[in-house]
C-alpha cells in the first residue's frame, strides 16, 4: 500500500505522516527533506541556485558525493525522517531560515526533481510519502491520497515555534514559498482535502486513519 500526504508549507504533512505511519507500522518518506538536503549541500559548496544553469553543478556535486561514498542518505524513521552524510546526522541544519529561503529555487530544477523521485520510487511499499507532488506525479497510482491545507496565519503560528523569527516574517516567508512551489503543488484530482487548522494534531491523524484500512495485527 502507498499513501500520499501532500500540502502547502507547514500544513502539518510530516507530523501527520509520522502519526499515521506509526499507527500503521509502516515507514513514511519526507520528500521535502531530500530537497532541503540538496539545497544545504549546494549552500555548503557555495553553488548558486537561482538560475537554470545551477542544475549541472548541483547534480555533479550530488553525484560526486555518491561516488565518494558520502551520499545524502534519507533515513525514514517513523518518529521523524533524518538525513545523514559521512556518518553525521545533518537533519537539524536542514530546517533553517536559510534553507527555507533557497529550497524552492533548487526544487524547480528538473534534474533535482528526478534525483529525489528516483530515490523514492526505488523503495518497496508499504509506505507513506509526503511532500507536494507525491500523489499527483511521483505515485499517481497510490492507494490513498490526502492534501493538507490551513490558513497562512495558522501555519505561521505553528512554525514560529520551530524558528527564531517573528510570526509576521514567518507568514510572509511561507506565502512566498507557496508561490514559488505552485507549479509542483497542484493537488492530485483524487486526493481527500483536509484543513489541519480545524482540529488538533491527534484529531487530524485520526481523520486520515478513518479513510485507511486498519493495520494488520502482525
Ligand atoms: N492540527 C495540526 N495538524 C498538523 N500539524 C499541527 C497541528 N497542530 C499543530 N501542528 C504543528 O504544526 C507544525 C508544522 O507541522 P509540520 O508537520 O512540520 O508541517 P509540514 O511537514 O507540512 O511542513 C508542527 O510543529 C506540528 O506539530
Ligand atoms: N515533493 C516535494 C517536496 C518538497 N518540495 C520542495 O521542498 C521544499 C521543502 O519542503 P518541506 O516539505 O520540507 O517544507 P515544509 O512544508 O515542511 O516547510 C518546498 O518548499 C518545495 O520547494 C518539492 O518541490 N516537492
Amino acid at each position: 500500500m502507498i499513501v500520499t500526504i501532500d500540502g502547502v508549507a507547514a500544513s502539518g504533512k510530516s507530523s501527520v505522516a509520522s502519526g499515521v505511519a506509526r499507527a500503521l507500522h509502516v515507514p513514511y518518506l519526507s520528500s521535502g527533506l531530500l530537497y532541503r538536503a540538496a539545497t544545504w549541500a549546494a549552500l555548503q559548496h557555495g553553488l548558486p541556485l537561482d538560475t537554470p544553469e545551477a542544475e549541472g553543478p548541483l547534480l555533479d556535486l550530488l553525484h560526486a558525493q555518491t561516488q565518494a561514498g558520502t551520499p545524502l542518505d534519507l533515513r525514514p524513521l517513523p518518529e521523524g525522517n533524518q538525513v545523514w552524510q559521512a556518518g553525521r546526522d545533518i537533519s537539524e541544519a536542514l530546517h533553517t531560515a536559510e534553507v527555507d529561503a533557497h529550497v524552492s529555487a533548487a526544487a524547480v530544477l528538473p534534474g533535482l526533481r528526478e534525483w529525489v523521485n528516483a530515490q523514492l520510487r526505488a523503495l518497496t511499499p508499504p509506505f507513506l510519502a509526503e511532500g507536494r507532488d507525491m500523489g499527483s506525479t511521483v505515485f499517481p497510482h497510490a492507494d490513498h491520497k490526502f492534501y493538507l491545507h490551513a490558513s497562512a496565519r495558522v501555519r505561521a503560528e505553528r512554525r514560529v515555534k520551530e524558528r527564531a523569527q517573528d510570526v509576521d516574517s514567518v507568514e510572509a516567508a511561507l506565502k512566498l514559498r507557496d508561490e514559488r512551489d505552485v507549479r509542483q503543488s497542484a493537488p492530485a484530482p483524487d486526493a481527500i482535502h483536509i484543513d489541519t487548522g480545524s482540529g488538533t494534531l491527534p484529531e487530524i491523524i485520526a481523520q486520515v486513519l478513518a479513510h485507511l484500512p486498519a493495520p494488520s495485527a502482525t
